[in-house]
């Protein structure tokens, strides 16, 4: 499968503290890669260099062969990489769909027609169904993304990531704050997700990690302690004395 994302040796401080050490490993298409470690190990300051937020003290990054340790967030979004925006960076009041096609526009270079009905671009009318349709998202097209469950709010992140057809998607911590009942809905909507897409997940629920991953990173102060297969994590030693807490 082709190399999508390659992180080489990242570094970086905040100050005094090393919060990623040499950090290396790779994403390559159709894989599903959860980054786990303790709280503090630096799992979203290094998701926060790869999507561009943060720059690294030393390192590079390399996505679909360029190297883009340099370049901005929007620059890595056209080079097909996205990450689940947050909730506040939604528009909660609009209707769900029309936020989806907004999505869709921007993603067209039509951000300015954005006023305009979608109904002059079939093929992003299409496009904005299929994506309800994926999500389970239909009967709440023309409801304002504020008025819907928590869990539900998370689905409505994840369709527009995906409106912006990346090959990596970063999730970061997807099940956070969702009630139990709709977890469901969410780990199905999360195996749902194009087979050839690249998923980087990090993830607290280790239910969903085992079940989801097919490789898993773990961190701890900042440096990769293991990285494997999911058998292979659960039965190393060094993780279970670091972070799962339990004797081999
Ligand atoms: N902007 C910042 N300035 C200074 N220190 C920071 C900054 N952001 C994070 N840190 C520190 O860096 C370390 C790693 O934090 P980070 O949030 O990346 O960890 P994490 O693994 O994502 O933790 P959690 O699982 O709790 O979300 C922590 O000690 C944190 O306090």
């Amino acid at each position: 499968m082709s190399l999508l994302l390659d992180i080489r040796d990242l570094d970086k401080r905040f100050g005094g503290l090393h919060v990623t050490r040499g950090v290396s490993f790779q994403l390559h298409a159709g894989d599903r890669l959860a980054l786990i470690g303790p709280n503090g190990a630096g799992k979203t300051t290094l998701v926060n260099q790869v999507s561009g937020v943060l720059r690294p003290d030393a390192g590079e990054i390399w996505l679909r062969g360029e190297n883009v340790t340099r370049l901005g967030q929007a620059q890595r979004v056209r080079l097909g990489l996205a990450r689940t925006f947050q909730i506040t960076t939604l528009a909660p009041q609009l209707p769900v769909q029309r936020q989806i096609e907004m999505a869709l526009f921007e993603r067209e270079g039509l951000g300015g027609r954005a006023w305009r009905s979608v109904d002059a671009y079939p093929a992003l009318n299409a496009e904005a169904q299929a994506l309800l349709q994926r999500f389970g998202l239909r009967a709440h097209a023309a409801t304002p993304t504020e008025d819907l469950a928590y869990g539900e709010q998370r689905l409505v992140e994840m369709a527009l990531a995906l409106a912006l057809r990346p090959k990596v998607l970063l999730l970061d911590e997807p099940m956070a704050g969702v009630p139990r009942g709709d977890g469901a809905r969410l780990l199905a909507a999360l195996d749902s997700l194009p087979r050839d897409l690249a998923v980087l997940i990090i993830e607290h629920d280790m239910d969903l990690v085992f079940r989801f991953a097919s490789r898993i990173v773990v961190l701890a102060e900042g440096a990769v302690l293991a990285d494997g297969s999911p058998d292979d994590i659960r039965r190393d030693p060094k993780v279970r004395a670091a972070y799962l807490g339990t004797p081999a």
